[in-house]
């Protein structure tokens, strides 16, 4: 029978494999497993390493999936591998020919797959869909997202909700139009397809792939002006998480195209946001804007991750705007917003009321039709970066402790506004920007924070920027990865540093745990990569003494 929905939906407390990207679709990226613990964890080695192979060798952020005695791992240029769980054997390889011009913005990423009955699903960065038998790695099907030389190119790892493959694209830096798509994960058959840009209508597909018109209402233009709606960005680049109880797949929204905000005065929905899309239907349900009519490329594509507190269903966010919100599952409603970086410069705080941002007076980059002259808006200095407080790496949520484990980041930038008009498959932004750091000491910090107060129980600075995913344990661990190459075990409760392993290059990547027999294993992906060296200015300068890289490492504890 393989993978059914009823094991992706138990995924988070099954301990013998990872069938999903989060380790269970709501995201939580916790595990029960405590053989390793912090009493344990001390005697952790190297079980086993797989490299990536030949000169392919950019960010590395794939999340391994395991089942049935392999591992699946994706590897930058599209790339997946089938290993033995036990050895690191190699089973088989897929390299996916990738054509000449595709637009990944930031780095030829991806991370991670989907499991289905006997199907291993990934995405490619020409915008393709590929499903590959688990166990002989030979193509069952591939269809075609959208094309790439209009800028579409994918990076996120699929996601399985009520027996559907749901997906995003990327390309929000290239004026393509942000959807979740819906698929049949035994034939890649859309079901439905939902823009996340208003204006665009959404529709269904009937039983042999016909579009029925209509299908899902669609919306007006109404917050976008004159005909930017139709290359409005609000990629869904990072893909989604889904509650099993809400029936609700929450994707988060990248920023609106073009970045230079003066050209689209409104607040362009549903970019910059998390939307709440139910799975049934492909209606939206609700949808929550972190940052309206986005000036600074604040995206808001971070994972909506759902927890129960107060007797609610609620789901903790850290946008790339600085902001942690906490926000109803069932409806949208703000609980609470409260910052995760120490300084934010572009709003004075979240009104409770409304759910909107308090903008700071003259915070957003200036017009460029204003400046001296017509080419060149006011620069303007702005915390956090647009490389976000955080960024693609997904951060973790322990039920046991109770706090939100965030891999976050302390930076800023200059960045000014340029004029722009669309061209298909340019880039879209009509900005410039030069990031930097805030102080010598660190720009990473991973912060344990406590939803219920808002406050930072403990951090553990970082030199580089922390572009790694993190797990908790019921071992009381937190484990994360860091650009200079270390995995770490921390404390859950103090934040103590209890054990780290050098894996050769930056890790950029989230790691996992299952248990094999009697053992519990930890693996997690190293390559350094990702957006950082391609656009981090001065923060790139000062880390590029890291070395790429490209394998997969996994742990357990030494007998001796
Ligand atoms: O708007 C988009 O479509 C889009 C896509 C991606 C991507 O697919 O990797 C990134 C971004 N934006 C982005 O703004 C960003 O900072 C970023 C960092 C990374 C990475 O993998 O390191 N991807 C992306
Ligand atoms: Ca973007």
């Amino acid at each position: 029978a393989g993978v059914t929905n009823a094991m992706i939906e138990a995924d988070a407390k099954s301990t013998n494999d990872v069938l999903s990207w989060g380790m269970g679709p709501q995201g939580q990226r916790y595990s029960t497993l405590n053989q390793i613990n912090t009493k344990t964890v001390s005697k952790l080695v190297p079980a086993w390493s797989f490299s990536f192979g030949g000169e392919k060798q950019r960010g590395q952020e794939s999340q391994p999936l395991i089942h049935d005695g392999k591992m699946f791992v994706t590897a930058s240029y599209s790339r997946i591998y089938a290993l033995d769980v036990k050895t690191g054997e190699k089973l088989w390889k897929y390299e996916h020919r990738l054509p000449d011009g595709i637009m990944p913005c930031c780095d030829v990423v991806n991370r991670g797959a989907a499991l289905f009955e006997n199907l291993v699903i990934f995405s490619t960065l020409d915008a393709q869909l590929i499903a590959l038998d688990q166990k002989t790695g030979d193509v069952v099907w591939k269809e075609k997202v959208d094309d790439y030389a209009a800028g579409y190119s994918n990076t996120a790892a699929p996601l399985i909700a009520k027996g559907l493959l749901l997906t995003g694209v990327s390309g929000g830096e290239f004026g393509i139009v942000g959807r979740v798509e819906a698929r049949d994960p035994r034939t890649g058959q859309l079901v439905w397809l939902r823009p996340t840009v208003e204006g665009h209508m959404g529709y269904k597909y009937d039983k042999d792939g016909k579009q029925i018109e209509n299908g899902i209402s669609g919306t007006t233009n109404k917050t976008w002006p004159g005909d930017l709606w139709k290359t409005g960005g609000a990629a869904t680049w990072l893909g989604g998480t889904y509650d099993p109880t809400t029936g609700f797949a929450y994707f988060g929204t990248g920023n609106p195209a073009p970045w230079n905000s003066h050209l689209r005065p409104g607040d362009n929905l549903y970019s910059a946001a998390t939307v709440a899309i139910d799975v049934a239907t492909g209606q939206i349900k609700w949808h929550y804007q972190t940052t309206p009519n986005d000036g600074w490329d604040f995206d808001g594509v971070n994972e909506f991750i759902t927890f129960d507190m107060n007797g609610k269903r609620l789901g903790g966010k850290a946008d790339r705007n600085g902001f942690f919100y906490v926000i109803d599952a069932k409806n949208g409603k703000l609980e609470n917003a409260f910052p995760f970086v120490k300084k934010i410069t572009w709003a004075t705080g979240i009104d409770l009321k409304t759910g909107r941002p308090n903008f700071t007076p003259n915070g957003r980059p200036g017009d460029p039709t204003k400046g001296a002259d017509g080419k060149k808006g006011e620069v303007v200095f702005s915390a956090p970066s647009f490389l976000g407080g955080k960024n693609q790496q997904p951060m973790a949520y322990s039920p046991k402790s109770q706090l939100f484990y965030v891999p976050a980041n302390e930076w800023g930038m200059d960045i000014w506004n340029e004029p722009i008009s669309y061209k298909k498959g340019a880039a879209f932004l009509g900005a410039g920007f030069t990031i930097k750091p805030l102080q010598d000491e660190y720009i990473g910090a991973l912060r344990a924070i406590d939803p219920k107060t808002g406050k930072i129980v403990w951090e553990a600075k970082n030199n580089a920027p922390l572009w790694g995913g993190v797990m908790s344990t019921a071992g009381d661990l937190v484990f994360y990865g860091t650009p200079e190459g270390y995995l770490k075990a921390l404390d859950a409760k103090t934040g103590k540093e209890l054990w780290k392993f050098q894996t050769g290059s930056g890790v950029v990547a989230p790691p996992v745990t299952w248990q094999e027999g009697n053992t519990q294993y930890v693996a997690v992906v190293s390559g350094w990569g990702g957006a950082v060296p391609l656009w981090g200015g001065e923060v790139a300068k000062r880390v590029n003494f890291l070395e790429q890289g490209g394998s997969v490492w996994v742990f357990k504890l030494s007998s001796i």
